[in-house]
């Protein structure tokens, strides 16, 4: 018979109870914990997760020496470090392998930051994003790219252009399109400015939340900072909580959670009540060192931003992709028409439209279509070569991997 260290022999109940499952189930009798101990069942259950902990990190670490090996193979024959298709069939496999109880948001979020981590591996990302630090943008960048890259503020959509493609940085993040404001101009006029040199490598959609960022109590704001569209968008919000309350222009919502940061640490120096605010990301309030007193002040919960990231590079279809083209029609009458009714008649979806003025010839307009496929199938590129033939320039973007999930 078994016996235990100290010699004894075991009881009938003990032996049971060794044979079992070692975490004691649910509805066991429970030894009561003394005040401000965990319980024994707690304490066994934390055992447990200590010991998966170990196996978890002897697998991650496997993982990171299989992505040491991929960037040395990547490096001998130049294959881009940052491989969209590739996490876009890695993800796709990951989720579709999961069985609970971990959502598909949570395991998403993981390897997004596992991912990152190889980045950290395989040779250090540089991602350029609009600033200031704790912008919506800067944001996007960490929640796309994770925290093992290093990320640089080239404060103007113009100069994520310019530094990606002198090679400073090795992607930039800009916006593209806001769900409430539609197309961002700047960003498709740095593309006319830019298309020989940059590509639009991958697409990231993000879900913008605004916080009220303080350090004080929630009764104590008398004045609150930010851009004048987010106070837009938080306006029932703000009348039916703070009625009264002085709202502050600023140029970016990160400068209004600087200024708020500021006007707080004077108040307290001098004795006074701090009551300054701002309206922003809770990135900002990390950065600044505000408290985030109430998250997702939106009116409108469903505001989303979409993000393209720029780079030197093209990336390679995976089965789910877009393709972007801007182009400039011929002067005749349903020059447009005669363009889109190209993709129609190949059967390919187009997922977004929008125009700026071409900037040499007046009322002359260049046209920016996202359509759904990637260059390289065959109906794309003879729908593109025939609507070349009824442009006066037509320059292909990028084609991406087509980002269905909102971060
Ligand atoms: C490891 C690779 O490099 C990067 C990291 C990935 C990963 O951690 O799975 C996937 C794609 C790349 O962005 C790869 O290209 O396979």
């Amino acid at each position: 018979m078994a016996t235990r260290k100290t010699g004894k022999k075991s009881s009938p109940s003990a032996r049971k109870h060794r044979a079992a499952e070692p975490v004691p189930p649910a509805d066991a009798p429970r030894q009561p914990a003394r005040p401000g101990e965990p319980s024994a069942r707690l304490q066994e259950l934390r055992r447990k997760i200590d010991a998966v902990d170990q196996r978890l990190v002897r697998l991650l670490n496997e993982r990171a020496s299989l992505v040491v090996e991929v960037g040395k193979a990547k490096r001998s024959d130049g294959t881009p470090i940052y491989a969209p298709h590739r996490e876009a069939e890695v993800l796709r496999k990951v989720l579709a392998s999961n069985q609970g109880p971990l959502s598909e948001r949570s395991l998403e979020g993981i390897y997004r930051e596992l991912m990152s981590g190889s980045f950290a591996l395989e040779q250090p990302l540089r991602i350029g994003f609009v600033g200031p630090p704790g912008s919506q943008s800067n944001d996007a960048a960490v929640k796309q790219f994770g925290s093992s890259v290093d990320y640089e503020d080239l404060h103007e959509i113009v100069g994520v252009f310019t530094e990606v493609r002198r090679g400073h940085v090795n992607y930039g993040l800009v916006p593209i399109e806001n769900s409430l404001g539609g197309g961002i101009m700047e960003t498709l006029d740095a593309f006319k400015a830019n298309a020989h040199q940059v590509s639009i490598y991958g697409e990231v959609q993000i879900a913008i939340h605004h916080a009220l960022l303080a350090n004080c109590q929630p009764r104590q704001v008398r004045r609150i900072h930010s851009k004048p569209e987010i106070f837009q968008q938080c306006r029932n919000w703000l009348s039916t909580q703070y009625p009264g309350v002085e709202l502050m222009p600023s140029a970016s919502s990160a400068r209004a959670a600087q200024i708020a940061a500021d006007e707080c640490r004077k108040a307290l120096e001098i004795g006074a009540e701090p009551g300054s605010a701002a309206i922003g990301t809770a990135l900002a309030g990390r950065i600044y060192g505000l408290n985030v007193l109430f998250p997702r002040i939106e009116d409108d919960p469903n505001i989303l931003t979409r993000f393209v990231i720029i780079a030197r590079q093209q990336a390679r279809p995976t089965g789910d992709d877009k393709t972007s083209i801007m182009f400039t029609t011929e002067d005749k009458p349903g020059a447009l028409a005669t363009v889109l009714g190209i993709f129609q008649e190949a059967g390919i979806n187009l997922s977004h439209i929008d125009k700026r003025p071409q900037g040499r010839e007046r009322w002359t307009y260049t046209f920016f279509v996202d359509a759904l496929g990637h260059r390289e199938d065959p109906a794309m590129a003879a729908a593109i070569e025939k609507v070349k033939t009824h442009c006066r320039e037509l320059f292909i973007l990028g084609s991406y991997p087509r980002s269905r999930r909102i971060l």
